[in-house]
């Protein structure tokens, strides 16, 4: 059985960081794992770890600017369009890695997971593969600084979650940057600086009651079209509590730890492999059994 878990989010979630962390941690534990990059855009200083697959060997968007002039969103579309065209490369591609843990580092256009067939196609050529796929979408915690932004990155997963319809999970990046500031906030409005911790399980467990109050940006009081809006949005939200986000702390293992067993109970992780007979166990397993 391969895997595949596609690390998703809106630009800039910290997908590259993450995947290069997640990639490390599983080669620590010993899995065969690699990198394939779907961001026709990425600069190769981006990753930390190298990947094996690369959209640009196929097509970068710098030349689909250059050669037909387009802009970079055009080009990013044009690249999906052509990749879609020529799965025959990405299958090829893949052909050599089996029984191996993949991770692809996606591109941050949100139209890619909202709407775009691009994704959903994807995924039915690996399953077609046999490839097991799982996703995890990335939000960065700015989303906690107000609430309306914190909704509209909870409605993005929502839509994302639908469109994809496989294994997913929703993870809450850059948890190092939530401050630990005990100044009281219980209205849930917007606030210079990023959102304190002691209100963070209200939005890791979204609380569609942040949306009910009111009470709109600086404590005015909001025009009543949007608060029916905002009712309605908060009944979608109980109707299909569908969305909550784990924590991501990369500079705490074990918050790293966590997410990584997440996505393996998600994808099932091992549930169909084989016990190992001595003789195809290296010296390093035995080291590791002392
Ligand atoms: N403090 C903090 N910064 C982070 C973390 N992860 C990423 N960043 C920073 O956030 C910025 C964006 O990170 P990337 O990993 O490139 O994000 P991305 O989602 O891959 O970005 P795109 O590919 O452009 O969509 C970089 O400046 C990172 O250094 C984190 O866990 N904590």
């Amino acid at each position: 059985m391969r895997y595949a878990v596609l690390v998703t989010g809106p630009a800039g979630a910290g997908k590259s960081t993450f995947t290069g962390a997640f990639l490390n941690h599983l080669r620590m534990a010993k899995r065969t794992a690699h990198l394939v990059n779907l961001d026709p855009a990425a600069s190769p200083t981006s990753f930390e770890v190298q990947p094996v697959i690369d959209i640009k060997d196929l097509i970068s968007v710098e030349d689909v600017m250059s050669e037909l002039e387009y802009g970079p969103n055009g080009g990013l579309v044009y690249c999906f369009e052509y990749l879609l065209q020529n799965m025959d490369w990405l299958e090829e591609e893949l052909g050599g890695y089996d029984d191996d843990y993949l991770v692809f580092d996606c591109p941050g256009q949100i139209e890619l997971y909202t709407h775009h067939p691009f994704l959903p196609t994807l995924v039915q050529h690996l399953t077609r593969l046999n490839i097991r796929v799982c996703a995890a979408y990335l939000i960065e915690s700015q989303f906690m600084e107000d609430r309306y932004k914190f909704f509209s990155g909870v409605l993005s997963a929502m839509s994302a979650m639908v469109n994809l319809e496989i294994p997913w999970i929703n993870v809450m990046s850059k948890m190092d940057l939530v401050t630990a500031n005990t100044d009281s906030e219980s209205d849930g409005g917007a606030r210079n600086g990023i959102r304190q911790r002691k209100d963070v399980a209200r939005y890791l467990d979204p609380d569609p009651l942040l949306l009910a109050t009111r009470r709109g940006y600086e404590g005015d009081i909001e025009n009543p079209r949007f608060h029916a809006l905002n009712q309605a949005i908060v009944h979608l939200i109980e109707d299909h509590p569908l969305v909550s986000f784990l924590p991501l702390d990369l500079t705490k293992p074990d918050s790293l730890e966590t997410v990584v067993s997440h996505i393996d109970y998600t994808m099932q992780y091992g549930e169909d492999e084989e016990p190992k007979e001595p003789h195809d166990m290296d010296e390093g397993d035995f080291q590791d059994a002392d």
